[in-house]
């Protein structure tokens, strides 16, 4: 027996990414069994037929372009028939994949935030002012408009917000956010966050009640929208390689 591998690249978000996948199945006709469900990361199944035992294995990784679905199949049957049959099947089940989700990431919104630093090692956190989040702090950002891109959306979003003009830098990662962005099970708005620099204006609290630039280790102990909080590790990241 023998492993096949493939990734490929969906143009959704990753609990989309991972929804579809699940309701789309495997491409095997044999009875699945679950043996790991991790929403919106990973999943593993195995199928048995005539004594053989596949294990197929994905795992769901968000980038900036969107979602990388890389897929570890494990029980192949070795020669080239048995490889070319199962490498067919993954590969069209991978394009209605990606169909699908690209077709349900539509209905999605999409909230993005900016992480932005400055020469100090320090990063901009914003205190919501109104509504439901008052007083919890989040990255500066807002939902993406149809047709918009998620980095002009950052870069308008900041613009009004905050008064400055940004240049968007690496991707930092997503979450999913609960219903209370638009309703909806998890997964119906997600986060996606970038780093980012000040590159003009001057920074002023248009919409938020504070502004504050923070060093790394006073994130923590911030009160945060407690969907921001998984990013946390990942602008620590960025501002100790600064
Ligand atoms: N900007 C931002 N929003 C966040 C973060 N984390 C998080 O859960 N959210 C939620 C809060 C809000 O429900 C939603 C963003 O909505 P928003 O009100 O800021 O968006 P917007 O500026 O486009 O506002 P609007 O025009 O819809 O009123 O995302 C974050 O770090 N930054």
């Amino acid at each position: 027996m023998s492993q096949l591998r493939f990734t490929t690249l969906v143009d959704a978000p990753l609990t989309v990414a991972f929804d579809v996948a699940r309701a789309l199945g495997r491409p095997w006709a044999h009875p699945l069994t679950e043996v790991v469900s991790e929403r919106p990361w990973r999943d593993e199944y195995t199928a048995s037929s005539r004594g053989r035992r596949v294990v197929h294995t994905r795992t769901f990784e968000a980038t900036a372009a969107g979602t990388l679905v890389h897929e570890l199949v494990d029980g192949v049957p070795r020669g080239p028939l048995g490889r070319r049959r199962f490498a067919r099947a993954m590969a069209a089940h991978a394009d209605a994949h990606a169909a699908a989700a690209a077709r349900r990431a539509l209905d999605v919104t999409q909230v993005v935030g900016a992480a932005l630093v400055d020469d100090r090692r320090r990063v901009l956190v914003a205190q919501r002012g109104t509504g439901g989040l008052a007083g919890l702090w989040e990255f500066p950002g807002g939902k993406v408009e149809r047709g918009e891109s998620d980095l002009s959306a950052l870069v308008r979003e900041c613009r009004e917000e905050l008064g400055v003009l940004i240049t968007p830098g690496s991707f930092l990662g997503e979450v999913p956010l609960d219903g209370v962005v638009a309703g909806g099970a998890p997964g119906a708005s997600t986060l996606r966050v970038w780093s980012g620099r000040v590159t003009g204006g001057e920074l002023v609290a248009h919409e938020h009640s504070e502004l504050r630039w923070l060093p790394a280790d006073e994130l923590e102990a911030l009160d945060w929208i407690p969907a921001d909080r998984p990013l946390l590790p990942a602008v620590r990241a960025l501002l100790a390689a600064r």
